[in-house]
């Protein structure tokens, strides 16, 4: 049976000058990949922002079954070298809420795991800082997904590493997805990283939108008709 974890209805988003979303409208169900793309400048960072709570709509709703809990993984933003935590404190920032400067023995399990599932165990007392391109975007997935969130959301996640990391990134989101029911929404410019992987689209573009099935798009010119 499907379950409805994210329901957005009617947005729109008026800046000065600019209205973005036109009425947009669509459903994320459990265990989903959804692809949004679109070209620069249509709104998908700041869809990204609204599905945060970190912008308010101007009209229109977004709700969220309840109990629902969020992971986000940022653009690659670099480190510095000097950074002074290893990999393993970087994942764990999500855990302890601030409450103790230490870990329970059971948050010590799911840091565990995480950094087990996600290919990190060797190299978790690198510092984050020196670690490589794809290191770090590793790290801050195991980070987002440490505390089990039902939704994760990558916001062009991939855009600065090579093929080989790209596709080692979204083979662990897809692993995630397939075997522990995470749900996914990728913001990307990617055609071959929407097709491989994600099963639905939501095109963005000026002045409407489309949803879909990934399966019946077959080449990247079928999205310029929709
Ligand atoms: N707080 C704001 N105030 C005014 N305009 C804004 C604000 N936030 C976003 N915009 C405008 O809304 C439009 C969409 O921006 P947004 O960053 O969401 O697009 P995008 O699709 O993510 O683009 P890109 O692919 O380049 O990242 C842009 O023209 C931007 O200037």
């Amino acid at each position: 049976m499907t379950e409805t974890l994210v329901q957005v209805q009617k947005l729109a988003m008026d800046f000065p000058g600019q209205k973005l979303f036109n009425n947009l409208s669509f459903d994320v169900d459990r265990r989903d990949f959804l692809s949004i793309i679109g070209e620069n400048g249509v709104g998908k960072t700041t869809l990204i922002r609204a599905l945060l709570n970190q912008v308010k709509p101007t009209s229109g709703s977004i709700k969220f079954r309840k109990g629902t809990k969020v992971g986000y993984v940022p653009q690659f933003r670099n480190i510095e070298r000097d950074y002074p935590l290893s990999i393993r404190d970087f994942v764990a920032l999500n855990l302890q809420n601030g409450k103790m400067p230490w870990l329970s023995k059971m948050e010590r399990t799911q840091l565990d795991e995480i950094l087990e599932e996600t290919d990190l165990v060797d190299i978790q007392n690198t510092r984050i800082g020196r670690a490589s391109g794809g290191q770090k975007q590793k790290a801050y997935l195991a980070q987002a997904l440490v505390d089990n969130p039902d939704l994760l959301i990558l916001d062009e996640s991939t855009a600065s590493l090579d093929t080989v990391r790209k596709y080692e990134l979204f083979n662990l989101v897809q692993h995630f997805n397939q075997q522990h029911d995470l749900t996914v929404i990728s913001v990307t410019h990617d055609f071959d990283l929407m097709q491989r992987y994600s099963n639905r689209y939501l095109m963005l573009k000026e002045d409407h939108y489309a949803l879909g099935e990934v399966a019946d798009i077959k080449n990247e010119e079928d999205l310029l008709d929709v």
